[in-house]
């Protein structure tokens, strides 16, 4: 990324750029002109912007070659030449248009060139070669055909190297042409006809060239977002709280002040020097290598889920840093998600989310702390402070029911969490107790935010389809995806159902005359058209969510209380209270939305009449439900809503924290308490609090690339005997479920053999084994013989700007970030750069 940056930032300088000295010196007097011809000194003015070009033309033709170190020769410096290059230039420039003439195809930098291996951008023609150059130098003022169309792709397409040799004929023969007209009326600019242009082939898109330019336009989108965003950064926050306890502390002397000053600039220049380095890291680890395994070793795994796994890492770090000495080997929780999977899933949007809302909590203690992100070629990884307590539903589950007081003290710190999300603008949308985890301390932090949504377009995965999709359709590339899609598309209503998919992302994503004014730029117009519909999405875990949810609804922050009422419930009765115990999802849901007649708690255990009150009032539709006021009234105010337009106010539990039932909850002091549960740890890598089982059972997620040949599995069994091998090589040939792989394992523990061959044979199924995979839901990732090329080019390019770092001051500083130290002021993240 910081490459790329500096690469765009190259092209930007050499465009506004003064003129250098020389060619400042070369500079020509206007020509002389006749007093009586009143049109010429208007011409001229008209024409500025073409005298611009020409002598943009000159200096690029002198500065180029200079740096190629082309024998050219010397520019006429003669104000006379010069004045006669122009003022033919000019005269020529009324009839016919004016070309801006290289004097050699000059090479762009990569487009994407932080790693050439993923996205590389190259220009289509190669160097000079001797010959041309010969041209070149013998008549470098003599103007030349203009480059053309660039084909971006020309390497990997045999068609468009055809087209691209054509193309370099073509030129050659046109400058030669063009030479032989020079020769005759030398040092003169001469325009080329438009007609030569149209006879160069077009250029033959592929899959590829698709997918890098929309992978290079939602970067560039994405990036400058970030740049151009107003949000205050993490560093800006840090400088301001530095400046405040500066002003505060009274028994500080100036010196020591500006002593206290410097040492922050220095934290943070560190700060940004590891930062960089990581980045650079990240984007070697796009290259294939594992970056985790020169920095963490894995102590054991915490979780699984449908994304992968979260292990617990021990940092390995340098024993002779010398800047850190007795550095300690820190514990962390890294999350590690397989981005072919998520790929398939259409998941980026999400993925993106859950990121930017963990940087934007920077500094939250109610949030568990992020401390880096990056990825590798095929992994995302979410490096995070370690909860040893394990979630609050392993409390739930140890505990069955918990005693009211105790339920209060979770209850109420559940509520500052989720007050934390909406003060950020973020919706959580998944709110049940495996989010909430358990720290050192005992206190409670919310995790997971893959469904969290802030209503920005960078979050929808729509977005990214829509580049995608409108790169191909403008193309007129057809993808004809799978099997199903084949037979579907012969139907008409499948047809409409596509057309109407696309086209409600084109009316999200694709600026329109009726909503957009020229003046206020792409990325505004995204920012203030927004993704309205997407307040409607059906997420979430059916037993917490609330009826607007359900029913597909315009909804707000407000479903996440309605989840926050199933817990308390489910905290005091030990069951949820619309769990169905027939007829699975589908009657939870209705039971939900009859929740009018399916709600009513059981007389046992006994339950204060208070706290019940409580609960009713939450378990309300939207409009009457207890939370914040303000919804009602619906105060229009742009802070108090996300980017698609859905309230979310901050501090907005109002209402429920003044429920009687609170009374004695010291909302301000909470953190500062001690819980009703403090985990019962010997050390910070202690993990009891998480299943005993080692929760893998999945396939790996290291395996990628060719499936592996007969005779490397024959040589991975070989110990083994013949009929144990058949069956071995039976269960890898068919794509299995996760069910399936378990039935797989006791069938191997059922084999009378030592256990660590057992172990062997189990890790060998893991590894070869192929997971039955859903089937995807980008048809380009459905296209047999798309798919590959495709998935391999996003795995690479989709996540871009992933890299993340939290600042980590030194030990000693008085100035510690902002990291625990209450809610953080700021209001959005889409838009917040990483650090
Ligand atoms: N920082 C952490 N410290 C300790 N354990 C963690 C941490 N983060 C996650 N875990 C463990 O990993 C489990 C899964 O993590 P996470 O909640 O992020 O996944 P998930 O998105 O809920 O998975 P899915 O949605 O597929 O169920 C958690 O329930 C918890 O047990």
């Amino acid at each position: 990324m910081g490459r790329y940056s500096c690469t765009m930032a190259y092209e930007a300088d050499e465009v506004l750029e003064p003129p250098t000295n020389t060619t400042r010196a070369a500079l020509p007097r206007y020509p002389p002109y006749s007093q009586g011809d009143n049109e010429r000194p208007s011409k001229i003015r008209k024409q500025g912007s073409k005298l611009v070009s020409a002598l943009r033309s000159f200096r690029n033709s002198a500065s180029q070659a200079s740096a190629a170190e082309v024998s050219l020769p010397s520019p006429p410096s003669s104000p006379s030449g010069m004045g006669r290059i122009f003022s033919t230039a000019l005269l020529k420039g009324q009839l016919e248009p004016t070309v801006v003439h290289r004097t050699q195809f000059k090479g762009r930098p990569n487009v994407i060139s932080f790693d050439k291996g993923i996205i590389e951008l190259t220009p289509e023609s190669s160097p000079p070669t001797s010959a041309e150059s010969g041209i070149n130098s013998a008549k470098s003022s003599v103007p030349r055909p203009s480059t053309g169309k660039t084909s971006l792709d020309s390497k990997f397409s045999a068609k468009s190297k055809a087209a691209s040799q054509r193309s370099s004929d073509t030129k050659k023969s046109v400058a030669k042409q063009a030479t032989a007209e020079g020769s005759s009326n030398e040092n003169v600019l001469t325009p080329i006809a438009e007609v030569e242009m149209a006879e160069a082939p077009e250029p033959v898109p592929t899959i590829v060239t698709v997918e890098k330019v929309a992978a290079a336009k939602i970067f560039l989108e994405c990036h400058y977002n970030e740049l151009t965003s107003r949000e205050l950064t993490p560093r800006s926050i840090r400088r301001k709280q530095l400046e405040l306890a500066l002003v505060q502390d009274t028994t500080l002397l100036p010196a020591e002040k500006v002593g206290k000053k410097k040492s922050w600039v220095r934290y943070e220049t560190d700060h940004l020097r590891e930062t960089r380095v990581m980045k650079v890291r990240s984007a070697n680890a796009l290259k294939g290598k594992d970056i985790t395994t020169s920095r963490y070793e894995v102590v054991k795994v915490l979780g699984k889920g449908s994304f992968g796994v979260v292990r617990l890492v021990r940092e390995k770090g340098d024993d002779d840093d010398l800047r850190n000495p007795g550095h300690k080997k820190e514990i962390f929780a890294m999350k590690v998600i397989r981005k072919s999977d998520m790929l398939r899933n259409s998941q980026e949007g999400h993925l993106r989310a859950e990121r930017d809302f963990l940087v934007s909590a920077e500094g939250s203690q109610w949030v568990v702390p992020l401390i880096a992100a990056f990825q590798d070629l095929n992994n995302l990884y979410l490096v995070m402070d370690y909860m040893p307590g394990g979630d609050f539903l392993g409390l739930l589950i140890r505990d069955n029911v918990l005693s009211e007081p105790v339920t209060k003290w979770y209850i109420a710190e559940m509520i500052l969490c989720i007050e934390e999300a909406h003060a950020l603008r973020w919706i959580h949308r998944d709110i049940k107790p495996d989010n909430f985890l358990i720290s050192a301390s005992g206190h409670l932090k919310i995790s997971d935010f893959g469904l969290a949504f802030d209503g920005h377009w960078s979050h929808d995965q729509s977005y990214y389809n829509y580049h995608r999709y409108s790169v191909l359709t403008k193309l007129g590339i057809n993808v004809e995806g799978d099997s199903i899609d084949r037979k579907e598309g012969r139907t008409v209503a499948a047809a409409m159902k596509l057309a109407n998919t696309m086209a409600g992302t084109k009316e999200r994503h694709q600026i329109h005359s009726s909503s957009y004014e020229a003046s206020e730029g792409i990325l505004n117009w995204r920012n203030r058209y927004a993704n309205r519909s997407l307040a409607r999405s059906v997420v979430g875990t059916s037993q917490y969510m609330a009826p607007e949810v359900v029913k597909g609804e315009l909804y707000d922050a407000r479903c996440d209380w309605w989840s926050v009422a199933v817990i308390l419930y489910e905290c005091l009765y030990g069951h949820t209270p619309f769990l169905a115990d027939e007829g699975g999802r589908q009657q939870t849901k209705l039971n939900i939305l009859n929740h009018k007649s399916t709600f009513g708690f059981p007389h046992k255990p006994v339950v204060s009449k208070r706290c019940q009150d409580l609960i009713r009032g939450i378990i309300q539709e939207k409009n009457t439900r207890l939370c914040s006021k303000r919804y009602k009234q619906g105060q229009p105010s742009a802070s108090h809503q996300d980017y698609a337009g859905r309230y979310v106010y901050p501090h907005d539990a109002e209402d429920i924290k003044a429920h009687k039932w609170f009374k004695d909850i010291q909302w301000d002091l909470l953190h500062q308490m001690i819980p009703p549960f403090v985990p019962n740890i010997k050390s910070m890598d202690d993990t009891h609090y998480f299943d005993e089982e080692d929760p893998i059972s999945d396939f790996s997620d290291s395996h990628s690339g060719p499936p592996p040949t007969a005779k490397e599995i024959d040589e991975a069994l070989k110990p083994f005997h013949r009929e144990i091998q058949v069956i071995m090589k039976n269960h890898i040939v068919r794509p299995c479920d996760s069910m399936n792989l378990k039935k797989v394992e006791r069938e191997i523990d059922a084999f009378v053999m030592t256990e660590e061959h057992k172990e062997y044979l189990k890790a060998f199924v893991r590894h070869y084994g192929q997971k039955e995979r859903k089937r995807p839901r980008d048809r380009l990732l459905r296209d047999r013989d798309l798919a590959p090329r495709v998935l391999e080019l996003r795995k690479r390019g989709a996540f871009l700007g992933y890299t993340y770092r939290r600042f980590r001051p030194h030990p000693q500083a008085t100035f510690r970030g902002h990291r625990n130290q209450g809610s953080v002021a700021s209001t959005s993240s889409a838009g917040k750069r990483a650090v």
